[in-house]
């Protein structure tokens, strides 16, 4: 990975990148908790950060869990603004309709990937500007292969 930022953090455990040029950190669980089939739960993870202006964090889900035990988040991918100071908490669910699965102190529950964001100046205008697009969309390419359009 070419670019860094720094992030100020207070933390139980750092986040930590597994392998360089990893886009996600792992974040851990700072409390333990069991997910019962279809549940969902709050988990702290003990990390407060201050990103930089014109930074966002996203948590989102590793895929571990969810391939192997069904564990996703919530509302995924969460949004850490930059002004936010708090504790960065994770909102897990456990899809699996049979197996409960219990969170330790200390695992890894999902990751947080820091990027760069724009800020909208939204610009009212009477009618926007075509494109090829235009309008269609939903599915409006179809779901099989697709045959048509830039790359074909
Ligand atoms: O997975 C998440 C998502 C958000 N947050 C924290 C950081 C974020 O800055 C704040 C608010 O999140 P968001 O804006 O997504 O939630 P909201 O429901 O719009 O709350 P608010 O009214 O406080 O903006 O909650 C987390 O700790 N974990
Ligand atoms: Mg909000």
């Amino acid at each position: 990975m070419t670019d860094s930022v720094d992030v100020l953090i207070t933390a139980d455990r750092v986040p930590n990148y597994a392998h360089p040029g990893d886009a996600g950190a792992d974040l851990h669980a700072s409390e333990s908790v069991v997910l019962g089939p279809g549940e969902r739960a709050t988990v702290g993870t003990g990390v407060a950060i201050a990103l930089p202006d014109g930074y966002v964090a996203f948590v989102v889900p590793r895929s571990g869990l969810a391939f192997k035990h069904g564990i996703t988040i919530v509302n995924a991918p969460g949004t850490v603004d930059a002004g936010y100071r708090g504790e960065i908490k994770v909102a897990l669910l456990n899809t699996d309709a049979r197996e409960a699965h219990t969170i330790e102190v200390g695992d890894r529950i999902a990751q947080i990937v820091v990027m760069p964001v724009s800020r909208a100046r939204f610009v009212e205008v009477e009618r926007l500007p075509g494109s090829l697009r235009g309008e269609a969309g939903f599915g409006s390419t179809g779901f099989g292969e697709h045959k048509s359009g830039v790359n074909a």
